[in-house]
């Protein structure tokens, strides 16, 4: 039986957390499913850019400024090399991107020429270097432009792609299993019953991992039953690197969570917090299988969630920066928390940007769920604070820079 530990802080919790989530082993992958995976390796420039000196628009290189005629000797378009360097009184036609001839000095735009068979009048001033892009202009071979830990986003994903690297060493992505308890749980599509609730928990779960690239190994919902939840535990641990668990970790006859695992040869990270709503969250691990034992409730199940969960998923992946994004709001309402406790309060934000106000929603209980829908995010108040006055500015858990 192991000892039971006191309730932490949050940012104890984080910081345990965060030190036992291990980044997960890495494996090479084709850049083409790359798209949301974290990079295990920094990615340089494996050549320069642009390796040969290129026009920057459709126009005509020339071999020399001040000239008013020149002799067209060539005609070249995007990724065509030049045969011959230009001479004394010539030029060459260029497409943009093109590769311009050695020997070239500038490139005049086709408006301002006359072109007369090979013969080019010069219809304005022309600058020394002007519309050439030099040889390494743009980054020198083996600069570092994505840095390991860095999450692949459609605009840095395309940055890869741009540097022509076929092939990225990656984090694997943690194998996540999801166990839902309880006999008052039902499915979705089940008709209701009184007394019932329907499974929530299981789909905020497994769309906001989706969100992440994750997919998720759900069992459940599964009656309270002792030797049912050792079975579908057991089953989940053989075969994921993080399970959830959702619902009985309270202190009622049938939270069969906490002392199962006790019992199971589990060593406890987290057994309970100091944060409201989401105290009884626990976490323990096992071999190399981290587990974490959710709140029935859907608020508490969220909010932990967003605190302890993603930021230790999101090191599984391999990230740099785990911890809540936040934005800067300014308080509507007056706010109150409870000394010695963290406070987690659901906001709604109006406004325009640079006057953005978040307002506190009506009801705050663990118990109720619904007002989540009309809210945008979540206000922390800290473990020695009671209240924040309305105007103070604060930072908001902002629902849609999480993931
Ligand atoms: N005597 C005590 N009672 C409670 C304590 C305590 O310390 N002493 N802690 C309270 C706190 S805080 C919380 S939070 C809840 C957590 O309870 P459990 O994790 O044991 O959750 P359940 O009892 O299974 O369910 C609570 C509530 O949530 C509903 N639920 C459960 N699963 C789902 C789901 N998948 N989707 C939607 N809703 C779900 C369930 O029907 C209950 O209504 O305990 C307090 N009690
Ligand atoms: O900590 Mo519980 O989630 O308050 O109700």
């Amino acid at each position: 039986m192991m000892k039971d530990i006191a309730e932490l802080p949050l940012p104890d919790a984080q910081r345990i957390l965060i030190d036992a989530a291990r980044p997960m082993a890495t494996e090479v992958i084709s850049t083409r499913s790359a798209l949301g995976r974290v990079l295990a390796e920094d990615i340089v420039t494996p050549y320069a850019f642009p390796d040969t000196p290129r026009s920057a628009v459709d126009g005509y290189a020339l071999n020399q400024v001040g000239l008013s005629n020149y002799q067209i000797v060539a005609t070249l378009g995007a990724g065509q090399l030049p045969e011959q360097p230009l001479h004394a009184g010539q030029a060459a036609a260029v497409m943009t991107g093109a590769t311009v001839p050695q020997g070239s000095i500038a490139v005049v735009r086709v408006e301002d020429v006359a072109v007369d068979g090979n013969l080019l009048t010069v219809q304005s001033e022309v600058k020394k270097k002007e519309n050439i892009n030099r040889i390494g202009e743009e980054m020198e071979a083996g600069v570092c432009i994505l840095q390991a830990g860095t999450r692949l986003t459609p605009v840095n994903f395309s940055v890869l792609c741009c540097a022509g690297i076929a092939e990225v060493k990656v984090h694997c992505l943690p194998r996540v299993g999801i166990l839902v308890t309880g006999d008052e749980v039902l499915q979705l599509g089940q008709t209701h019953k009184p007394g019932s609730v329907f499974d929530s928990n299981r789909h905020f779960l497994v769309s906001s991992l989706a969100q992440l690239g994750i997919e998720c190994q759900v069992l459940g919902p599964v009656k309270d039953n002792e030797v049912t939840i050792r079975e579908s535990l057991e089953q989940l641990s053989a075969q994921c690197d993080l399970v959830i668990t959702s619902g009985g970790v309270s202190m009622g006859k049938y939270d069969f969570i906490r002392p199962l695992l006790q019992s199971s040869g589990y060593r406890m990270l987290v057994n309970r917090t100091k944060i409201k709503p989401g105290r009884p969250l626990m976490v323990a691990s096992k071999d190399d299988t981290l587990f974490f034992g959710m709140p029935g409730y859907p608020t508490a199940c969220l909010v932990n969630f967003f605190y302890f969960l993603l930021p230790a998923v999101k090191r599984m992946m391999g990230l740099n920066d785990v911890l809540p994004p936040t934005r800067k709001v300014r308080l509507a309402d007056d706010l109150k928390g409870r000394k010695g406790r963290w406070d987690v309060l659901r906001m709604q934000v109006k406004g325009e940007p640079g006057d953005v106000l978040a307002y506190r929603a009506a009801s705050q209980l663990t118990s109720h769920f619904m007002n989540m829908g009309m809210c945008d995010g979540l206000v922390l108040l800290g473990g020695e604070c009671d209240g924040i006055n309305s105007g103070t500015e604060v930072d908001l858990l902002d629902f849609a820079l999480q993931f």
